[in-house]
């Protein structure tokens, strides 16, 4: 394959593992481990091929020479795959090859290949360098074909017959401290056995979107609550390469599922409130600048929270700082969210504007595109009855529907439904009685913050609290995905049953799935200003019979119970009802169809990017083929 088309198709797609783009440094090592010639290739393709043999090839592009490195005793080093580094060790040669900068979801797919791929390897006979040379074969190189079901059977066969000696000339695998993969294999009783990768597959409209965001068009895209925008943007987020990519969101909880920073730390501008001078001089601090330098991609979610006059100020200092005309200073912009759920939070009397109402917005977004097919609820008339609220348009049938749903009986296992209020104090307020009433004695569990001093800052992102108290009986929400498979994902409702014995007393949750779990601490990273990281440990629980509406957006919750009474946003209803999966798990205390209400300006402008053909509905778009060359100039 020649390198420019390779580059291409790992612009576009390189979704299989085989090939990517990234930084990559190759080391010589010396017998006591230092470097002793050191070669940089700052934009390299690295490629997982096979030659002539079928032995397994790493091959690293500089664009004009490419270097192969045959893989057959090697060590990994995977502990910062998150951040899109890895070390290959080639143990023969004593050679390392370090990768850098490259998007983490690929480089997670390329290692699972690679190990699988090399461990199926080794249950073929070895070919002698005698036999090599008889062959007298042409010298070639093939990129390496997608795994598949019979190279884990292989792999797998392997784990189970083979002992030390074996390995000891394969792959060894280092996550830090820890050894996983073929190291485990040395000791029979903890191998573990192999899986194809279990990353949940992107729906089309889905990889649509992701497809025109790796073609580098600044793209916006919506659709109602719990069609995957956020799923599809930690996808995203991980195809881009790492060092030049900001994930932003305009609140901390909503950052936080992403696995990003709020926009506003990003932006490093405070509350933006300042004069634009004032603004640019506060964005060129140390730590800040580089943010608005290094950025290539920057990706916003729930942007229907972000005030327009915060966007122009930010659009500004970037052309400002970039010394760039261009929209934005050429940041590509990755924007999502959907402008019928919750506004921006109005300073003051005056109704605040939309992000899409500011001035720069229409020529820094390139491309409109809906996702419609919902994911989080899959009863057909409950969706329906959900898309009627969005557009503030309720039908008898569905206030029936809604008003009946008071009586609902949703508890199960003493799992208790969690109260949705519109007010912050009712929150704090009834879970801090709750807790209370309980019999029995509190644990207390404190957070090991990086740095306490910035606790404030921790705080304002984490979606756990630096002291979490609980008893036996607390009703409780698991804040992140620790097993998808098991139904133990953020947002899941369990019950505290008891603590297990010993120093650290660590819980046991109840979860409404079935399952019993003891729960350990968890970390966080968070990225502060000045391109430093923070990180919280605590465990990932939070008290659940109260949360507010503002901080379930983005969230999907087993059972909920509603009181609609103090409803004082548009979009508020439609949030809080879009959280529950089904109409069965949800429980409106006082429904009145008045408090559903939708902004006016919101369906206009949707309307109107119907009307101009501009909301390109995804779904639409691929029945009729329609190809990506929608730029700047149609807007
Ligand atoms: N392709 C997919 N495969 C499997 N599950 C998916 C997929 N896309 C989305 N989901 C699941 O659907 C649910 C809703 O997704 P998500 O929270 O991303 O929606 P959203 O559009 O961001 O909603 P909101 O507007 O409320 O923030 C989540 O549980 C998510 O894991
Ligand atoms: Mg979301």
């Amino acid at each position: 394959m020649k390198y420019g088309s390779t580059i291409a198709a790992i612009g576009q797609y390189g979704d299989d593992g085989a090939q990517f783009q990234c930084s990559v440094v190759v080391e010589r090592l010396n017998s006591s481990g230092q470097a002793t010639k050191r070669q940089v290739i700052r934009k390299a393709a690295v490629l997982l091929g096979r030659n002539e043999f079928q032995e397994i090839i790493l091959r690293v592009h500089d664009g004009k020479v490419p270097q192969s490195y045959t893989l057959k005793e090697f060590q990994l080093f995977t502990r910062f795959v998150k951040d899109g580094k890895c070390t290959v060790k080639l143990l023969p040669e004593n050679i390392q090859v370090l990768i850098s900068d490259c998007p983490p979801h690929l480089l997670n797919i390329f290692l699972k290949t690679l190990s699988i791929k090399h461990q199926a390897w080794q249950t073929s006979k070895p070919v002698t360098d005698r036999e090599k040379l008889k062959a007298c074969l042409p010298r070639s190189f093939e990129t390496i074909s997608p795994l598949q079901q019979k190279d884990v059977q292989k792999a797998n066969e392997l784990r189970s017959k083979v002992n030390a000696p074996v390995l000891s000339r394969g792959l060894v695998v280092r996550t830090g401290n820890k050894m996983t993969g073929g190291e485990q294999a040395l000791h029979p009783s903890k191998k573990p056995s192999l899986s194809l990768p279990t990353a949940r597959k992107l729906n089309k409209e889905q990889a649509a979107v992701l497809s025109a965001v790796l073609s580098g068009k600044n793209v916006f895209f919506t659709g109602s609550a719990g069609t995957g925008k956020s799923f599809l943007l930690k996808r995203i987020v991980g195809s881009l390469p790492p060092k030049s990519t900001y994930a932003t969101a305009s609140t901390g909880v909503a950052a936080c599922h992403i696995g990003g920073t709020t926009l506003h730390n990003f932006a490093g501008i405070g509350s933006g409130s300042a004069p634009l001078e004032q603004c640019i001089e506060l964005a060129q601090r140390p730590g800040v600048l580089q943010h608005w330098t290094s950025c290539r991609h920057l990706i916003i979610d729930e942007i229907s929270m972000v005030e327009a006059q915060f966007f122009d100020k930010l659009e500004a200092i970037a052309r400002s700082l970039r010394r760039s005309t261009e929209p934005f200073g050429g940041i590509q912009l990755i924007v999502c969210g959907d402008f019928l759920q919750l506004p921006p939070v109005s300073k003051g009397k005056d109704k605040a504007t939309f992000c899409f109402q500011s001035r720069s917005w229409r020529k820094c977004i390139h491309l409109n595109m809906e996702l419609t097919e919902v994911r989080r609820q899959t009863d057909q008339s409950f969706i329906s009855l959900l898309q009627a609220v969005r557009v503030g348009r309720v039908t008898e049938e569905f206030t029936a529907k809604l008003m009946k749903s008071a009586y609902h009986k949703i508890e199960r296992d003493g799992i208790l439904a969690t109260r949705l209020c519109t007010h912050k104090d009712d929150v704090e307020l009834t879970n801090d009685n709750k807790l209370q009433q309980l019999p029995g004695s509190v644990r207390v569990f404190e957070a090991v913050d990086s740095d306490p001093a910035l606790v404030k800052t921790i705080d304002s992102q984490s979606p756990v609290s630096r002291l979490l108290q609980l008893k036996v009986g607390a009703q409780v929400m698991l804040t992140k995905n620790l097993d998808v498979q098991r139904g133990l994902v953020n947002g899941a409702r369990g019950v505290v049953v008891d603590f297990q014995p010993g120093k650290l007393g660590l819980p046991r949750v109840r979860f409404l799935c079935g399952t019993t779990e003891a729960l350990k601490p968890e970390r966080w990273m968070f990225k502060a200003g000045g391109g430093l990281y923070l990180s919280r440990q605590q465990l990932p629980l939070k008290l659940a019979w109260a949360i507010s509406i503002h901080k379930s957006q983005g969230m999907t919750l087993d059972c909920v119970e509603i009181s609609l009474a103090r409803v004082f946003e548009r979009g508020q209803a439609y949030v809080a009802l879009s959280r529950a999966k089904s109409l069965e798990g949800l429980r409106v205390m006082d429904f009145d169809p008045h408090v559903v209400r939708a902004d006016p300006d919101v369906l206009h402008f949707y309307s109107k990017l119907r009307k101009e053909r501009l909301l390109l509905q995804v779904s639409f778009w691929l029945c009729a083929s329609f190809v990506l060359t929608i730029g700047p100039n149609v807007l």
